[in-house]
């Protein structure tokens, strides 16, 4: 994937309460392009699998109970600076921490109910990126 480009996840939470629309909507203003999207729902195993950097965190069962819980939206973005920008736009993994204006400040719930999912390097981005889109849809 090319370097200009993150991987994101709309989560359960975000999309359950109806925040999938202004969260895009938010996206595309800061000049992100989408370069691929769809809707799917993990099973635990997947769930498991996205998240193995932290199977040995104490928040990983209820994390990966969490991603399962209902539909999610993945994408793959595109913009300079990519994946610095995005983590910028969507802000701290706590809510409770994160700047007013981002978008866990204003959708999230919790600090595991966070709302979306911003790759932290472009290697991560194109493993993500991987995890849910073929090569065909990511052109
Ligand atoms: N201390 C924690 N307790 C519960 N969940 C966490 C904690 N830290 C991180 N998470 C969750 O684990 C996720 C890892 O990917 P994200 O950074 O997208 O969002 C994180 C939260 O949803």
């Amino acid at each position: 994937m090319p370097t200009n480009r993150t991987f994101t996840m709309i989560k359960p939470d975000a999309v359950a309460d109806g925040f999938t629309g202004p969260i895009i909507q938010q996206i595309e203003a800061a000049g992100f392009k989408i370069i691929a999207l769809k809707k799917v729902q993990l099973s635990s195993e997947e769930a498991g699998a996205f998240y193995a950097v932290h199977a040995e965190r104490p928040f990983f069962q209820s994390l990966c109970d969490y991603m399962c819980s209902g539909a999610i939206i993945p994408m793959v973005l595109e913009k300079e600076n990519a994946v610095e920008d995005f983590r910028k736009l969507i802000g701290a993994t706590n809510p409770a921490q994160a700047a007013e204006g981002t978008i866990r400040k204003q959708f999230a719930r919790s600090l595991e109910s966070n709302a979306i999912h911003g790759s932290d390097s472009d290697e991560n981005a194109a493993v993500e990126g991987a995890f849910f889109f073929t090569e065909k849809e990511l052109v």
